[in-house]
Formats: C-alpha cells, structure tokens, sequence
C-alpha cells in the first residue's frame, strides 16, 4: 500500500526557488532547461529510498564508533571517462582501501562512491580568461564543456540528462562488480592485479594473504562464507546543482516522504551551505542520510544553526558533518566546533575531508596538494577526537584507480616536475591507486592505535 503525500511536503520540495542559492549557472534557454528537467522528472529514480535507509543507520553506527567511513572518488567525474575500466580501477581502489581499513580498525567499513552523479562543480569564479579571452568557467560536465570554447562553455541543460544516464550506468557496473562476485572478500588478491607493483602494491599482498589464510582457517572450520560473496556500496555526490536533485526528489510510497534518488547520499558543499540559503533549505526536507562540509570559516554556532535547520530531533545517521580545514588549522579550529556540537547532544557522524584545505599551486603552475599535508590532517582530525573523547568516524577522499601525478610525494615520490606526466584532473588533484593505498595503510595504524 502506497502512503498519500502531505500536499505541503511536495510543495515545500520547490521552497528553494525563492531563496538565495549561488554556484548555479546561467542557463541561456529557459525553454530547453523546462524539457530537461521535465523529462528528468519523469524518469526512474536511480537508487530506492530504502537503500537510503539502510546507509543511514551504518553512518549512525560510524557516528557511535562502531564502523568508519570511506567516501571516495573523482572530484569531478567526466562523462568520457565513465568508462569499464576506469569504474572498474576505481572500486577496486576504495575495495582495498576498504579492507586495509577493516584490518586496521576491526570494524565494518562503510563504502561509498563519489561516483554516479559527481558532476556538478562550484568554483572559486564564474569566469576564467585565458590570453584575454573571458569564458564562463568549467562547472562540471553535467553543466558545460570542458574545452576554452564559447560554444562548450555555455550551460546546456542536455546535459543534465547526460549525467543521468551516465550515473545510471555508472550505477549499474558498481552493482554488477558488487552484488555479482567480483567484491567477494575471496577475490581479495584478485582486486590487486593490473595495477602498478608499487611499494603499497607489496604491502597490500601480504596484508591480502594474511586474509586468504585466515579464510582458509576459517573454510577448514567450516565457516559459511555467504555474507562475503557481496558488500554494500553507495553512491554520493555533492547535491549543488539544484535543477538536476529536485527533479530526481520522489515521494517514498512506503512512507509518503521526499528522497533525493539521484544518490544515496547527497551533501551541501562549504560554499553552498549559507544557513537561509536554497540548498540548506532543500536538503532540510529530504530524508536522505546528508552531508555538510565544514571548512575553517564555520563556527559552533553555524554547525549547530545548520542542526537546527537540518537535524532538529536529533536522528542519528541524518548528518555527517565532513570537516575540511587545512593541515595547519585542523588542530587549533576543529576542537571547539566538535566541543560544542558534541555538547548539543545530537548526534553527528565526524568525517574529515583531507583534500579541500590543502590546495596549492606547484612551481610549474599545477593545482596540487602535499600527500604529507593531507595524511598531516587526517592524523590531526583522529588526534583532536581522541583527546576529546568523540568518534573519528570517516574519511572523504578525492582519488582514482589509475596512475595520475596529481598530489605531490608518497612513497614513489611525485615532484614537481612529474606532475606534468600524467595530470588529468578536471578540476581538483587525486591521489593515485598507491598513493590511495598508502593513505588506507597510515590510517589503518591511527585506527589500531586507538
Ligand atoms: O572541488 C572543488 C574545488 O576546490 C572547487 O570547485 C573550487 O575550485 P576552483 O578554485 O578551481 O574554482
Ligand atoms: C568542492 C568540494 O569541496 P568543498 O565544498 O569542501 O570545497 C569538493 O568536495 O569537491
Ligand atoms: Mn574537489
């Protein structure tokens, strides 16, 4: 039986219309964004709202201390390389770095995709000029092209459609290589193969027979080994732009309420979460598992307005507060925003983002970051729970499968000069497969030592 909908809960789902939102684009022709997002609208949903459900209450369990979470993926995902093999490098990646995390901290890793629906980007401009000529910026493939052309750079609401369809079969190898054999925990050297035999490559062969041995033990014993054969795996991606989550909002028939089916979780990004603004207020009325980024600008008392807004009776799994403040600050501004929220009493999931406070330009000119001031963060964000007696619940990672020179150093070092082999990022520098690796195995460590 399908539960009638609150006429005022549909309507609420359009509040965001009058209110202040930015990051979004300028679409040139009304007419044509009405078709796309009409048709959007009429389209299935791309996940069921009791997949939504189920991630909720394992980020409650993280929120306790009782599982740890991996968000990781591209930091813009392209519709040219949704490829076989890049989805299948890059779920092999967050499956490894998912078993080291598992060894580390012997507990549940909760994995989730920045994939299927990472389209959409804010940016620090809305313009970029290059030899004096100004075009609109880059804001993700879901919005315009790539290329330093007017005609790739104007907003084509086409394009919204695109990424649907390419989330959808996105969507569809991550449950094919999840539910169908390929994420077996008895496959665990298996997910190691066809990547290069780095230093991290090495480690993860012994880590992954020490496994196999001790599921051979455990075979021997006669241990079924049906729950091994799939895992849980979500999708997720920053719900900026509000043209394509509206329309891919439905009504849940079991229980008459708004999910956002475009992803599992969804989450307001650090320039997009003003307390009266759009996004704050159409995040408020899903019932999504959601996300807020919090970078060094946000107070306490901004973390506990966007409770209020977001949270008010205090459900656990609702909110994943993902902090993002820098190396350098982590230690001297994380403390108090924790203190107070964790004195509110409802209850978060801590989940620190290493990536987004650690930009810098290299000499040769290329966005990067340090691996060391992004294992620096992490250590801080576990260093400022521990003291304070709260839960380091997860990380969010920008990374891919493939052997990209995007982040400065790990153990094959990447300099300045190598970022030029192989810098493919649209947008924001990943780690590579090892320097993915390496990451799970330090934090790995921090988890033992808790
Ligand atoms: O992923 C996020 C980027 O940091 C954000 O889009 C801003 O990037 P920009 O400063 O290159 O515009
Ligand atoms: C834009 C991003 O992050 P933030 O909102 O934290 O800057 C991102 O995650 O790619
Ligand atoms: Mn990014």
């Amino acid at each position: 039986m399908s539960v009638t909908p609150d006429p005022t809960v549909v309507e609420g789902l359009d509040a965001w219309r009058s209110l202040p939102v930015v990051q979004q684009p300028v679409w040139p022709d009304a007419d044509a964004l009405t078709r796309a997002t009409d048709k959007l609208a009429s389209l299935p949903p791309l996940v069921f709202a009791g997949e939504a459900d189920a991630l909720r209450a394992q980020l409650a369990a993280a929120g306790r201390g009782e599982a740890f979470v991996l968000v990781g993926g591209d930091c813009a995902e392209t519709f040219a390389e949704a490829t076989a093999d890049n989805i299948r490098n890059k779920i092999k990646t967050i499956l490894q770095m998912a078993v080291v995390l598992t060894y580390g901290a012997s507990m549940p890793v909760v994995k989730i995709g920045r994939m299927a629906g990472q389209y959409a980007k804010p940016r620090s401009s809305d313009t970029e000029t290059r030899d004096g000529v100004t075009l609109p910026a880059f804001r993700g493939d879901i919005v315009n092209g790539f290329d330093f052309t007017p005609e790739a750079r104007t907003p084509d609401p086409q394009r919204l459609l695109e990424a649907y369809h390419t989330s959808a079969a996105t969507l569809n190898l991550i449950r094919a290589f999840t539910t169908g054999g390929f994420a077996s925990l008895l496959r665990v050297h298996e997910w190691n193969r066809g990547f290069t035999k780095t230093p991290a490559y090495a480690r993860y062969e012994v880590l992954a027979a020490e496994i196999d041995r001790a599921i051979r033990f455990m075979a021997a014993c006669g241990a079924d080994f049906d729950q091994l054969r799939t895992v849980d795996f979500y999708s997720s991606h920053e719900g900026l732009l509000l043209d394509y989550e509206r329309p891919l909002t439905r009504i849940d028939s079991r229980t008459g309420l708004p999910y956002d089916c475009s992803a599992h979780f969804v989450w307001i990004g650090e320039r997009t979460r003003q307390l009266d603004g759009a996004h704050v207020d159409f995040f408020s009325r899903l019932q999504n598992p959601i996300g807020v980024k919090l970078g060094p600008t946000a107070s306490a008392d901004d973390a506990l307005a966007l409770l209020d807004k977001l949270n008010p009776t205090g459900e656990a799994g609702r909110i994943t507060f993902v902090t993002r403040m820098g190396a350098g600050k982590v230690r001297d501004l994380l403390p108090g925003l924790v203190e107070k929220v964790a004195a509110d009493g409802r209850p978060v999931t801590w989940v620190c983002d290493p990536m987004h406070g650690n930009g810098i330009t290299s000499a040769t000119g290329y966005k990067t970051r340090r691996f060391t001031d992004v294992m620096d963060e992490v250590a801080g964000f576990f260093e400022v729970h521990r003291a304070l007696g709260t839960v380091p619940g997860g990380l969010l990672i920008e990374l891919t499968g493939d052997d990209v020179t995007e982040v400065l150093g790990g153990s094959v070092e990447i300099d300045d000069e190598r970022l030029a082999e192989r810098y493919e990022t649209l947008v924001d520098p990943r780690l590579n497969h090892q320097q993915s690796l390496e990451l799970a195995f330090q934090v790995g460590e921090l988890l033992r030592s808790a």
